[in-house]
C-alpha cells in the first residue's frame, strides 16, 4: 500500500516516523513538500521519496493524505482535482468538512477525515475517522489501518463530532506538555533541578495515566486514593479548586473545538 502526504510538516511526519517505526518501508511513502529545508529534512530523517511536484506525488500512490494546514486546502485541492482520479484521500486538516472538500475537488466521493496526534510519531496516537457514505468498505478498512499503526483509532458517525475529537485528543498532547511544564516549574522553584523534576514530572504522569488505564474505576474515584483527609493533597485540590482550573481548563477545551466549528465555517464558505 503506497501512501503519499501532501505537506511533510509536523503531524505528516509524526504519521511517518510512526508507520516506520511500525514496519512500513520507507520506499512505499511519498512526500509532496512546497519547502525545501523540509524536503531535505525528511530525506534526512526518514529515507523517504520526496517531491515538490503535486502531479508526481499523487501518481506515486493510491492514497492520498492531505496533511497542509486547514487555509492552505482549497488551494491544493484545486490544484490536485484533475488528478486524483478514484484515489482514497484523507484529509488531516482541522476543521474543513467533507463536503467542502469534496465540492473542491470536483465532487469527488472518496474522502475520509482523520483527527491524529502527535504522539503517533512513538506508535501511541489517537486517530478520530469519519468517511463520507461514498466511501467503500475497503478504503474504510486502508484508513483504519494506516492510522492503526501509529496508534488507536475510532470511528464517529456523524461528522461534528471530529471537532469534539480535534479539541480533546488532536489539540490534547498540548495540554498535557503545558501541565508537565507547569509542574516542572513548580519543582524548580522548591529547589530541585531541573533534570530531577522533569524525571518526577514525567514518570508521575506516566504511572498516574497507566494506572487509570488498568482501572475500571472513574478518574475522581483514583484521585480520592490520593487524598489522604487533612493532608498534602488536599491542599493543593482546594488551591485548584479555588481558582477554578477545571472550569478554566473547560473553557480552553471549548475555544478549541469552537475554532475547529469557526475554521469550517470560515473556510469553507469561499468559493472554488
Ligand atoms: N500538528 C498537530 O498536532 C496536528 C495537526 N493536524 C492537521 O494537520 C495539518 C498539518 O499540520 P502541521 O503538520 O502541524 O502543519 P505544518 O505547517 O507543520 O506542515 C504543513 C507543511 O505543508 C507544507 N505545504 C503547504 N502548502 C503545500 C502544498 N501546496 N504542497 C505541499 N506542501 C505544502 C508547508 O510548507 P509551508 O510551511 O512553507 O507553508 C508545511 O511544511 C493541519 O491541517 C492540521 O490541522 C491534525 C492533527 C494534529
Ligand atoms: O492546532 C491545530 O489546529 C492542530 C489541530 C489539532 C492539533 N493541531
Amino acid at each position: 500500500m503506497n501512501i503519499t502526504f501532501i505537506g511533510g510538516g509536523n503531524m505528516a511526519s509524526a504519521i511517518i516516523g510512526g508507520l516506520i517505526q511500525n514496519g512500513s518501508q520507507p520506499a512505499s511513502i511519498c512526500v509532496v513538500e512546497i519547502d525545501a529545508h523540509a524536503r531535505e529534512r525528511l530525506i534526512r530523517q526518514f529515507g523517504i521519496t520526496v517531491t515538490e511536484v503535486l502531479a508526481d506525488g499523487i501518481d506515486a500512490s493510491d492514497i492520498i493524505v492531505f496533511a497542509i494546514k486547514p487555509q492552505q486546502l482549497q488551494a491544493l485541492a484545486v490544484q490536485a482535482r484533475q488528478l486524483l482520479q478514484n484515489k482514497l484521500v484523507i484529509s488531516i486538516a482541522a476543521g474543513i468538512r467533507t463536503h467542502h472538500l469534496s465540492q473542491w475537488l470536483d465532487n469527488h466521493a472518496r474522502i475520509i477525515r482523520a483527527m491524529p496526534n502527535t504522539p503517533a510519531l512513538i506508535g501511541k496516537g489517537m486517530t478520530g475517522l469519519y468517511a463520507q457514505p461514498t466511501v467503500d468498505n475497503l478504503q474504510k478498512e486502508q484508513a483504519a489501518k494506516i492510522l492503526g499503526a501509529v496508534g488507536t483509532v475510532l470511528w464517529v458517525d456523524e461528522e461534528i463530532l471530529l471537532d469534539a475529537v480535534t479539541a480533546i485528543s488532536g489539540s490534547g498532547p498540548a495540554y498535557v506538555f503545558y501541565f508537565l511544564e507547569a509542574m516542572q516549574e513548580a519543582g524548580v522553584e522548591l529547589g530541585l533541578t531541573a533534570d530531577i523534576a522533569r524525571q518526577l514530572t514525567l514518570q508521575t504522569f506516566l504511572g498516574a495515566t497507566d494506572l487509570a488505564a488498568q482501572s475500571d474505576e472513574a478518574f475522581n474515584t483514583l484521585r480520592s486514593r490520593v487524598t489522604s483527609k487533612g493532608g498534602t493533597t488536599e491542599q493543593a485540590l482546594l488551591s485548584l479548586e479555588q481558582s477554578a482550573v477545571k472550569q478554566a481548563f473547560k473553557r480552553a477545551i471549548r475555544a478549541s473545538y469552537d475554532r475547529s466549528l469557526e475554521m469550517g465555517e470560515i473556510l469553507g464558505r469561499t468559493e472554488s
